[in-house]
């Protein structure tokens, strides 16, 4: 049936038979090893300029949680670091795990993070967001790691009305800019949707410093369910590909 032709039934590793990018050689996630880091000076500073406004819904898809953005005209936008041009914000979401040691997709010298938030823009020049798809310079998607500490921080309010597959509740007057951490160092590299159909169309931004989370923020997000309303619990946690293999790209820094 469709669940299962669209290769999400099964592990990632099944992934191929249904998109052959799945196996290509800009794949996403990768493990980034600072001592092959190349710093690149001509890397300027990003710039993300969102209009709170633009926040519509925050849904559960059975796959991750998503806030959706109003994308019909550049209303928030991501210019600036290895971008040309202005990308405009479509949705946000994010991948975790079962518990705090491990999580994130991008590992970073071996360490796993506790959740990664990936803010998906994409290129207005490809006309719409599945043209955009197609290119290599199609999607920008801004990648920040979720450490767990004490501290409290909002991460989204709003996730309790989503519990199950299918729900879906008003997110409004929200500007995703307040979850950047205050460093904007990055690193950057070109990869790909890291589910399917894994199209390499992305040019990655990861931000060095992690925003830190409360233990009961990470609670919150592991009490959403992959299943609808009335199915058997099935809890959505570990919703986080498997890393990719790098294939001689370089990845660069905008630090040193
Ligand atoms: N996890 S990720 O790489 O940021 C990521 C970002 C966006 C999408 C997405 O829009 N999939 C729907 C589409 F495009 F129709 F396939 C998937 C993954
Ligand atoms: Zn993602």
């Amino acid at each position: 049936d469709r669940i299962a032709r669209n290769g999400l039934i099964w592990g990632p590793d099944h992934w191929h038979e249904n998109y052959p990018m799945a196996k290509g050689d800009k794949q996403s996630p990768i493990e980034i090893n600072s001592k092959d880091v190349q710093h690149d000076s001509s890397l300027g500073p990003w710039h993300a300029s969102y209009d709170p406004g633009a926040a519509k819904t925050i849904l559960n898809n059975g796959r991750t949680c998503r806030v959706v953005f109003d994308d019909t005209f550049d209303r928030s936008v991501l210019r600036g670091g290895p971008l040309t041009g202005a990308y405009r914000l479509r949705q946000l979401h994010l991948h975790w795990g079962s518990s705090d040691d491990h999580g994130s997709e991008h590992v970073i010298d071996g360490v796993k993070y506790a959740a990664e938030l990936h803010m998906v823009h994409w290129n207005p020049k490809h006309g719409n967001f599945a043209g955009a798809l197609k290119q290599p310079d199609g999607v920008a998607v801004v990648g920040i790691f979720l450490k767990v500490s004490g501290k409290y921080s909002r991460i989204l309010q709003g996730i309790d009305n989503i519990k199950t597959k299918g729900k879906e509740a008003p997110f409004q007057h929200f500007d995703p800019s307040i979850l950047f951490p205050k460093s904007r160092d990055y690193w950057t590299y070109h990869g790909s949707f890291t589910t399917p159909p894994c199209e390499e169309c992305i040019t990655w931004i990861l931000l060095r410093e992690p925003i830190e989370v409360s233990p009961d923020q990470m609670a919150k997000l592991r009490s959403l369910s992959k299943n609808g309303e009335n199915e058997p619990v099935n809890p959505l946690v570990d919703n986080w590909r498997p890393l990719q293999p790098v294939k001689g790209r370089v990845v660069r820094s905008s630090f040193k």
